[in-house]
């Protein structure tokens, strides 16, 4: 086990408050959970290979543990600060960075690590990337081979490019001749695919016609990043997935007209060899069954007339006729310089960003709205909100939104 850094050995002769910002040297910072837990964030090593590493000391038993990490890291920091939400999560801010990648949360004792735990028999910590804002619920679209799915996913994103992404999946199947990899799908090895499962990157995953398929949790984040609604074109066992998991989302299912259309379809489609056909058939008829399950789906298309399926889709996503195509607008960055202090007032966090080349008129003291975050590992936390405020002797005045 590695030593303590020096700074840090010292602090732990000391009695030091909970849930406050303790010190940060360099690019480590340590936060107090509870009566025994300590958590030391930061690089590990040299700067240059500045990896964020995560380092528990339990006080009860004076050892250092290093946990199970999951979830996606932020990017090497130059430096942060970090405070204590609760006994749960600790906020991570990246300083030289834009909101857009400066707030991070280390869930410590969610229910998600809590369950971690139990599974990994260790200590286990989850980032979650805190978003700024709202997001639209994805789209889960499920239906049997051939019924029109991607056909409509397809429509919806030509005409609406800026509102729609598609979650792209991984799958060991092979390509079809006009499959893109990374477009259509992230095509892989099944031992790959495999050891990405075991490794927690996948937000579902289910054995359809012989292969595996599953979303990846960054398949989703990136289209959410980009502030993009969404869609998931997966199967039912996926949904049912999707619907146990942290994500909300829209789940559809969309239905052939007849069994016999389903097949005409398929067929004219020519993508797949006749074994293939008729184990999509087989599959199809089960399909079928599960997506009438109660409570799985809350919304059954029946796809005959395209066009008209297609108006019913977008109608039940809010997409009337008159709707702009108009991008989302972006929230406004905020950039947090290095130097910078956090407090906690209730659910917000003031930052008192102090670094001298500010530009005079730009603010320096901004609020975080922590009240209405929603989601968290092993995706991202959003609703987060942030506002520039202006101290006056009596507290504080003034603020603009800022998103
Ligand atoms: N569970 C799950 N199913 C998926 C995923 N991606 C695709 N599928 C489903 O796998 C099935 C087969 O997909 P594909 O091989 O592209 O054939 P197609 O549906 O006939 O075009 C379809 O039901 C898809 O909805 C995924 O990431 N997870
Ligand atoms: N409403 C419809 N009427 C007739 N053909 C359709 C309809 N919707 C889709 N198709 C055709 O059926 C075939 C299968 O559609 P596709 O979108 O590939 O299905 P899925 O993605 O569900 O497997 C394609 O050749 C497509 O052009």
């Amino acid at each position: 086990m590695g030593e303590a850094p020096a700074f840090f050995e010292d602090d732990l002769q000391g009695d030091f408050p909970n849930g406050l910002l303790l010190k940060s040297k360099g690019c480590e910072t340590a936060v107090n959970i509870g009566c025994n837990k300590t958590y030391v964030i930061g690089a590990t090593e040299k700067e240059s290979a500045c990896t964020i590493g995560v380092r528990i000391f339990d006080k009860s038993t004076s050892k250092w543990v290093i946990p199970t990490v999951l979830g996606t890291k932020p990017k090497p920091l130059g430096g942060h600060s970090a405070i204590a939400l609760d006994e749960d999560r600790i906020l991570v801010i990246k300083g030289n960075s834009t909101s857009d990648d400066c707030f991070w949360f280390l869930e410590v004792n969610t229910a998600f690590v809590r369950e971690q735990k139990t599974r990994f028999g260790t200590e286990v910590v989850a980032w979650s990337k805190g978003v700024i804002g709202e997001s639209e619920k994805p789209i889960v679209i499920s239906g049997p081979s051939g019924v029109g799915k991607g056909t409509l996913i397809s429509k919806l994103m030509e005409e609406f490019p800026s509102m729609f992404g598609f979650s792209v999946s991984h799958t060991t199947r092979a390509p079809r001749n006009n499959e893109q990899n990374g477009v259509h799908y992230h095509f892989t090895e099944r031992s790959v695919m495999e050891k990405d499962i075991k490794d927690e990157k996948f937000l579902e995953f289910a054995a359809v016609h012989g292969n595996l398929y599953g979303t990846s949790i960054e398949a989703v984040e990136v289209v959410t990043d980009r502030g993009k609604r969404c869609i998931l074109d997966i199967d039912v066992q996926g949904a049912r997935s999707v619907r146990a998991s942290a994500l909300e989302a829209v789940f559809i299912f969309i239905c052939p007209p007849s069994f016999e259309e389903l097949e005409k379809r398929l067929r004219s489609r020519g993508t797949e060899t006749e074994e293939q056909i008729q184990k999509r058939l087989r599959n199809a008829k089960a399909e079928l069954e599960q997506g009438n399950s109660p409570g799985l789906f809350d919304h059954i298309l029946v796809n005959d007339d395209l066009e008209k399926c297609y108006k019913n889709l977008k109608k039940l996503l809010g997409l009337g006729e008159c709707v702009k195509t108009t991008k989302i607008p972006v929230p406004k960055l905020v950039h947090i310089p290095l130097e910078h202090t956090v407090s906690k007032i209730d659910q917000k966090i003031l930052i008192n960003c102090t670094a001298p080349k500010q530009e005079k008129s730009a603010p320096n003291m901004f609020m975080l709205d922590l009240s209405s975050t929603k989601g968290g590992a092993p995706g991202r936390t959003r609703g987060l909100s942030i506002y520039a405020v202006e101290p006056s002797t009596n507290g504080v005045i003034g603020s603009e939104v800022l998103s």
